[in-house]
């Protein structure tokens, strides 16, 4: 193995590491991020127990991890706004209304998308 691949392998891990350790960051400062989370794991075993199929797993991954993300870009966002403009401000206040207004939009499609993949299945059990 060379000393280059070597190298970069590592930058990976040690990128990995980093990313892994905003995510565990976000999970234990933010409330909402974990709510979702609990959602979300809730709503994968249902659809094991469930059974759904391919394309209806594609849909629920797809809706999990934007609301996830979001929430993350969300607490990302709240945090750089109040570490560079902590003083009270009517642009700062639109900007975090319009970032914690993309996580609902996505929360409310994912409820929807788990109505239209769940009810049914509900209703034959
Ligand atoms: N510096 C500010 N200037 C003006 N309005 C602000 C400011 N900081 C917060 N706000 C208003 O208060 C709301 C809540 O902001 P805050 O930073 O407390 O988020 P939060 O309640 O922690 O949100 P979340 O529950 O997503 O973590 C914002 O959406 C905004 O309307």
């Amino acid at each position: 193995m060379s000393s280059d691949f070597k190298g970069r392998n590592q930058e990976n891990t040690v990128g990995f590491r980093f990313a892994w350790n905003g995510i565990v960051w976000v999970f234990k400062a933010e409330r909402n991020f974990r709510i979702h989370l609990a959602f979300a794991l809730l709503v994968i075993v249902s659809a094991f127990l469930l059974k759904v199929s391919l394309w209806e797993w594609t849909a629920i991954m797809i809706i999990i991890s934007l609301v996830l993300t979001l929430e993350m870009i969300n607490t990302a966002m709240e945090r750089l706004l109040d570490h560079f403009h902590p003083e009270i401000h009517p642009v700062i206040g639109s900007i975090k209304d319009i970032t914690a207004g993309a996580v609902l939009v996505a929360s409310i499609s994912s409820v929807f998308i788990g109505l239209i993949i769940f009810l049914p299945k509900l209703f034959a059990l």
